[in-house]
């Protein structure tokens, strides 16, 4: 089977575990997130708060070579047929449950650095996102400018929020600002600012997956309906890792919303939401076939496949037999947009170098 030769809109670095420790003092150091391996869970601590993770034997699973050293995953990814990745945190996803002030914006700040001279500064081809605090708007517009100085296309947010802090608030607002005027895409990652496991009992793995996609489409209503991307018509959201075939779905929801219960909408918006939906929201996903299929059916084009690398969740290993079961067949200008369009869209990668 011909190689596909694809970009990645949803992949992940593993942070060295003395990340924090080395860049901070040792009284806010000992408060960065920090996991340990328990009995059955992986345990972590995250400013003196036990949150018990994953079962272990989900953190043993097959890791790829590459996971945590760039040379050997640039490797891996030539293998698989990848060619560019927007890498997201894995224990820097910890970070958005820090809320007290200095803590969430040094080892926000140290996670950037880190970033970006391990990643950004040694390769091309594999960017990541960079942090913020969401314990102070002032910290994170702050970093949102200075990260945008050194060169990130992207800023990594939490699909769940603290009560009382949902993304459709004004609080928000500063920041939906400084990401327009910085050029930098909103990358809001699923299962990430809340509980993962909310259900246990019979089909608890599948039912907890789909969980963590519902706040994905809470992140799509409020960036819509509560008028931010309205007022923002540059800023640019992705859904990360929670599928795409839903995204048309919520626009048709949501203008049936604003026209069936008009006299409640407000703010009211200059477009519809499908429309603003088609103009501003994108989403990955990777295996499903429905992502692929929507952008005929529907017109929704901001679809991007994403490798997941290095979760179980991905397709290490089996890419290019996915890739050809997702697109073997399929119209040859929405292949193209999806598997590296959409990702030249927002990150524009260097080009390709022919394979050698
Ligand atoms: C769900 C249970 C406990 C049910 O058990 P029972 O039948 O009652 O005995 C069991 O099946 C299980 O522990 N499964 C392991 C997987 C899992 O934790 N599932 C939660 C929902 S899925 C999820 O949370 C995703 C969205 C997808 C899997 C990877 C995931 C956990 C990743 C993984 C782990 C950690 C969390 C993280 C980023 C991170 C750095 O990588 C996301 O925030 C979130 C994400
Ligand atoms: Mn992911």
């Amino acid at each position: 089977m011909a190689k596909i030769w694809v970009n990645s809109g949803d992949s992940h670095v593993m942070e060295p575990d003395d990340l924090w420790t080395e860049a901070l003092p040792q009284r806010l150091a000992d408060r960065a997130p920090r996991s340990e391996r328990g009995e059955k869970y992986e345990v972590l601590y995250i400013d003196g708060e036990r949150i018990d993770r994953q079962l272990n034997d989900f953190m043993d699973a097959m890791r790829p070579p590459g996971a945590k050293d760039l040379d050997v995953r640039l490797k891996d990814l030539d293998q698989e047929g990848v060619w560019s990745q927007l890498a997201f945190p894995s224990m820097g996803f910890w970070l958005v449950s820090i809320t007290e002030r200095e803590l969430a914006r040094e080892t926000v700040r140290a996670w950037n650095d880190w970033a970006h001279s391990e990643i950004l500064g040694r390769n091309k081809r594999v960017i990541t996102p960079a942090c913020v605090s969401t314990a102070d708007i002032d910290d994170a517009v702050a970093e949102v400018e200075r990260v945008a100085e050194l060169g990130f296309k992207s800023v990594f947010l939490p699909c769940s929020t603290r009560p009382g802090e949902e993304y459709a608030l004004d609080r928000w607002e500063p920041l939906w600002t400084a990401a327009e005027r910085a050029g930098v895409v909103l990358a809001f990652h699923i299962g990430t600012g809340g509980e993962n496991v909310v259900f246990r009992g019979p089909g608890g793995a599948v039912v907890n997956y789909m969980e963590t996609t519902y706040p994905g489409m809470r992140v799509v209503a409020h960036m819509v309906a509560g008028g931010a991307l309205d007022r923002h018509p540059d800023l640019k959201i992705l859904i990360a890792e929670g599928g795409a075939g839903w995204v048309p779905a919520i626009g048709d929801r949501m203008d049936e919303a604003y026209r069936q219960h008009g006299m409640f909408v407000r703010p009211k918006l200059s477009r519809l939401p499908s429309e603003i939906i088609r103009q501003q929201v994108y989403a990955s996903f990777q295996h499903d076939k429905s992502s692929v299929e929507i952008v005929e059916a529907t017109g929704y084009y901001n679809v991007m496949w994403g490798d997941d690398y290095p979760h179980l969740e991905g397709t290490y290993g089996h890419t290019q037999s996915t890739l050809h079961e997702l697109f073997d067949g399929v119209d040859d200008k929405i292949r193209e947009r999806v598997t590296r369009g959409t990702f030249n869209e927002l990150f524009s990668p260097p080009e390709q170098t022919p394979e050698e």
